[in-house]
């Protein structure tokens, strides 16, 4: 087998600072999975809804209720992030605080993805929550700015996998392409609910030119991640940890790669990882900690991986803290950081030359000075 220059440096393990100081790209980030806890009790209390713990032991009741090994029940979790973002206020104030958590966090560059057919029960038509997500990110974008921390940030409109709206979300992407949309997503339940139910909106979108995503690979195998890619014509996998199910890794040469996963190496298909979601819902059986996360097998056969937090309030975590795991599992010096880093930006849906725009002004001069 060839070798890839991929593997983890030699150099020193990064420190937390420069971690911390490092630029960093969130591709998978779900916008009412990354509310404040703060935020949800405020809300909460305002509309009367009625939370499962009180405001101080909230961010560890999410945590630990998310940490069930089942991906149903780490669902459920989301009940309370949705019922506290019904308001057009509540929309654009859980937007902006999360750009601007992530600006603080070093983030220069975000996707937050989130589904709008959730957010209607208060009276809202489909445009007008996508416009209130909108003005909040704007207005976390412009402080963000001003506090010399500058981020672009796109929404990803996803559609409930479960449900029958994908058409429909798919549309309100093409329709606000050009206002801040930069793409679509399928999430919920993977089990019983593939990817085909939905192809209808994927065939749409690809007649409009427009970028998906699609959570596969998570809590299903490779059907799910073979339809998600030769089916639906999928740009990037949401997790696709599950591709190590076509990985010999017994194989006398060195692990031996399956036809579906060659085709996503060579095809260079990102692979959004979640290594802490992953643990909490047992995505891979026998996983304990983040050092038996494939991220690491994947990164060293060359695999397009990015990392990212998927839920920061269900884990409990930050992109910081998913590059600092990664650090003390595996060793990673700041050249596999920011690796990582670089791939997702290249995997960015984003105009390509504004693409090569973050990586070369930014992503590279930073993590030079660091
Ligand atoms: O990792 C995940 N896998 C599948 N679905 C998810 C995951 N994280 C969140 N959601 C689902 O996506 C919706 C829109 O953001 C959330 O409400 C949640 O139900
Ligand atoms: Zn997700």
């Amino acid at each position: 087998m060839t070798s890839t220059s991929t593997s983890a440096t030699t150099a020193k393990p990064a420190t937390p600072e420069q971690v911390l100081r490092a630029p960093k790209v969130a591709l998978h980030e779900h916008l009412d999975g990354g509310v404040r806890p703060a935020t949800v009790a405020d809300i909460a209390e305002q509309i009367g809804h009625e939370l499962p713990a009180a405001p101080d032991q909230l961010g560890l009741w999410f945590a630990d209720a998310a940490s069930s090994g089942s991906l149903p029940r780490y669902l459920e979790t989301f009940e309370h992030t949705v019922a506290v973002m019904q308001r057009a206020e509540d929309l654009a104030r859980v937007a902006k605080e999360s750009v601007l958590d992530l600006a603080a966090d070093g983030v220069v560059y975000a996707e937050l993805r989130w589904a709008p057919e959730q957010h209607l029960a208060g009276g809202l038509s489909l445009p007008e929550t996508v416009e209130a997500v909108q003005a909040g990110i704007d207005e976390g974008r412009a402080e963000a700015r001003a506090e010399g921390t500058p981020i672009v940030v796109g929404q990803l409109l996803t559609a409930m996998r479960h449900a029958q709206h994908g058409l429909e979300i798919a549309e309100l992407v093409v329709q606000y392409r050009d206002r801040g949309v930069c793409g679509f997503d399928i999430a919920g339940a993977e089990d019983g609910f593939p990817p085909i139910l939905h192809l209808e909106a994927f065939e749409y979108l690809r007649r409009e030119n427009a970028h998906f995503t699609i959570h596969a690979g998570e809590a299903f195998g490779l059907p799910s991640i073979w339809q998600a890619i030769q089916r639906c014509g999928a740009d990037r996998l949401g997790h696709g940890v599950r591709i190590i199910d076509d990985i010999d890794l017994a194989a006398a040469d060195g692990p031996r790669l399956g036809r579906l996963a060659s085709y996503i190496r060579d095809k260079r298909i990102p692979l959004e990882m979640c290594p802490s979601s992953n643990l909490q819902t047992s995505a891979v059986p026998n996983m304990r900690s983040v050092a038996d996360h494939p991220i690491g097998l994947l990164k060293d056969l060359g695999f397009r991986v990015t990392v990212n937090c998927d839920n920061r309030l269900m884990s409990g975590t930050t992109m910081s803290r998913e590059m600092q795991l990664l650090v003390d599992a595996f060793g990673y010096g700041t050249d596999d950081l920011r690796w990582f880093t670089v791939n997702a930006m290249k995997s960015a849906f984003l105009p390509f030359d504004e693409r090569l725009a973050l990586i070369n002004d930014v992503i590279k001069p930073r993590y030079a000075a660091l």
